[in-house]
């Protein structure tokens, strides 16, 4: 992956937010094994909904955000979108272990 400086065209600019992607990707998929170890430290639904511990991430990434000069707010919305997946697959992989 070029840096910015080294980006000639847009090629080149193109080929690096696709390989950034990927590895984005790739975290979010490596975030799902940990989401779906935590369903078995859960006595139930609502500690796998955890709404509190939700809060609390989304007030430390929106912090992380405004550091990285990204919107707090997209953050947040990217965020709420994505747990809300989280908690779905790991209410599902909860009730399976009933
Ligand atoms: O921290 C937890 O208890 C998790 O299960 C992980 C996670 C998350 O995606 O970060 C998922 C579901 C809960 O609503 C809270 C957070």
């Amino acid at each position: 992956m070029k840096s910015t400086a080294d980006c000639k065209n847009i090629r080149d600019v193109r080929d690096s937010i696709d390989f950034i992607d990927r590895e984005l990707i790739g975290l979010i998929g490596r975030r799902a094994e940990y989401v779906k170890k935590a369903a078995e430290f859960k006595s139930s639904e609502r500690d796998v909904r955890a709404a509190d511990r939700v809060e609390t991430m989304l007030k430390i990434r929106k912090i992380w955000a405004a550091e990285e000069n990204i919107s707090p707010e997209i953050i947040e919305k990217i965020y709420r979108d994505l747990v809300a997946y989280f908690v779905a697959e790991e209410l599902h992989n909860w009730k399976e272990r009933l």
